[in-house]
């Protein structure tokens, strides 16, 4: 395909998304990213052109945003700002995870919606994409409080979702407790208990393992990666960002298969321990940061033998793999640098869009084994996917038998990232590989269902 071609369609492809969504940075971030990987498929294929079906794609299918007052301890009404994306439906219902946090707005949530289209259509489960959530924020909220505000945010929100409409789970700032009110609430305004939630408690039809997912199957995506180059985790050192559920999982899972997890974050700084953090220092970690909600600075203040570095990311720590697992953007041009220069082989994403479009260049560049979100992080929604199918079979699996068929959904995830993404020489471009890959199915569902 003609270079100038691809760039002309990729150019005149961004102008028309940011003239159309001005003010939305991360959203175009994330289209242009999928944009480059499909240009030359979609010249080639003109049925795809003439149906105009990445232009569809990149515009929602309903947006839905609304009020959410609550009342705080003090008796202080509150008013914040709820969404749902409802992005793409052409595969399955809409499905994607609540984000509360105070940086949550239309761009971010239009972002995650989009990736989870592709992101859905990976796992090869019968799943649309979608995000939501709102600026609230969790921290140093009571229980109480928290309360109020999930069941005013799923007041409004019940009426747009449903088992076989959209399927909301939790994301940052929303884990089991949230889903537990929402649930309750949800619960006695639809006047049934159906699989409108995932991510919920195992008493009350979660899957085993739904916790886990994101964490260990972006482990196994890196399992996979590493593979390739006749490596695995035994004995590596291993850089963690975040410190909440994806970050947890992912330390657990590596300790498991023999590696050296030595770094966790949160938004205030990042904690090195280059003893490593074993699984006792692990469940410290999920005590503090499930049950007491601390800061992970106070690790370093009980293990003597870590660092705490204030206000900085844990990428100047040498090691072989990286597993971003916070936020967006949290790992830029120069961290993926340093990580380079530090020896490091392989950055698995547990966390969405984690990388900046210059610190994936790089990766590309030196031909590191570098696994985007969107396949890495797929564990998560595929476990959810299979909390729908236990939920409309009304059974439950055992966590062996859910851990069987995560292992085998990523590893389907990574052969077909190989299968769309591999260059000449060998080099295996995940990001184009997932790219091709989740497009594929949702194009040609969207294709069959005519212009909708
Ligand atoms: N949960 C899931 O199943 C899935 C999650 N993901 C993605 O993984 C990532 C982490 O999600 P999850 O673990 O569920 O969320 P949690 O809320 O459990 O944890 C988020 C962690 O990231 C940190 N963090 C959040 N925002 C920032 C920021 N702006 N700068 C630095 N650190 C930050 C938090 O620190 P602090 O407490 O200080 O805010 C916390 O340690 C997100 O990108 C999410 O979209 C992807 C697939 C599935
Ligand atoms: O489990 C889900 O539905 C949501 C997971 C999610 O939000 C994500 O994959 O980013």
């Amino acid at each position: 395909m003609n270079d100038s071609k691809v760039l002309k369609y990729v150019e005149d492809f961004m102008a028309n998304v940011k003239a159309k969504n001005p003010n939305e940075p991360e959203f175009h971030q994330a289209v242009h990213e999928v944009v480059e990987s499909l240009a030359p498929f979609i010249l080639e294929n003109p049925v795809l052109m003439k149906n105009k079906v990445l232009e569809r794609m990149t515009e929602p299918e309903r947006i839905i945003s609304f009020r959410v007052p609550w009342v705080d301890d003090q008796g202080e009404i509150q008013i914040n700002k709820g969404y749902r994306v409802q992005m793409n439906s052409a595969i399955g219902p809409y499905k994607g995870g609540l984000r509360f946090h105070a940086s949550v707005n239309q761009s971010i949530l239009k972002f995650l919606a989009f990736e989870q289209v592709l992101k859905n259509s990976l796992t090869s489960l019968p799943m649309g994409g979608g995000k939501g959530g709102s600026d609230f924020n969790p921290k140093g909220k009571s229980d109480n409080e928290v309360m109020r505000f999930c069941q005013s945010f799923v007041t409004e929100l019940e009426r747009h979702i449903g088992p076989n409409t959209d399927v909301p789970a939790g994301d940052i700032g929303v884990g089991g407790r949230e889903i537990g009110f929402i649930f309750g609430q949800y619960k006695r305004l639809a006047n049934a208990f159906q699989g409108t939630f995932t991510g919920k408690g195992a008493e009350w039809g979660g899957s085993p393992l739904r916790p886990e997912a994101t964490g260990y199957g972006a482990v196994y995506f890196a399992q996979e990666m590493m593979a390739t180059k006749g490596e695995s985790f035994k004995g590596k050192t291993v850089a963690v960002s975040g410190s909440g559920n994806v970050a947890q999982y992912a330390v657990e899972k590596v300790l498991e298969l023999g590696g050296k997890p030595v770094t966790l974050s949160d938004s205030s700084g990042y904690i090195y321990d280059p003893k490593g953090i074993d699984a006792e220092k692990l469940e410290y970690v999920k005590l503090l940061k499930n049950a007491i909600r601390g800061r992970i600075k106070e690790y370093a203040e009980k293990y003597p033998e870590a660092e705490y570095h204030e206000g900085e990311r844990p990428w100047s720590v040498k090691c072989d793999i990286a597993i971003p697992s916070a936020t967006q953007n949290e790992l830029n041009g120069d961290d993926a640098h340093t990580l380079i220069e530090n020896g490091c082989i392989c950055v698995s994403e547990g966390a969405n869009m984690p990388s900046t479009p210059e610190a994936v260049d790089l990766f590309h560049e030196k031909k590191i084994l570098f696994g985007p979100g969107k396949a890495a992080n797929a564990g998560g929604v595929s476990v959810s996917g299979l909390e729908m199918s236990q939920n409309s079979m009304r059974i439950s699996w055992t966590p062996e038998e859910v851990d069987e068929k995560l292992k085998t959904i990523m590893k389907n995830i990574h052969a077909a990232c190989v299968k769309h993404g591999k260059e000449e020489g060998g080099f295996v471009n995940y990001v184009k590989g997932a790219n091709v890959s989740g497009f594929i199915k949702v194009a040609n569902a969207m294709l069959a269902q005519g212009v909708v």
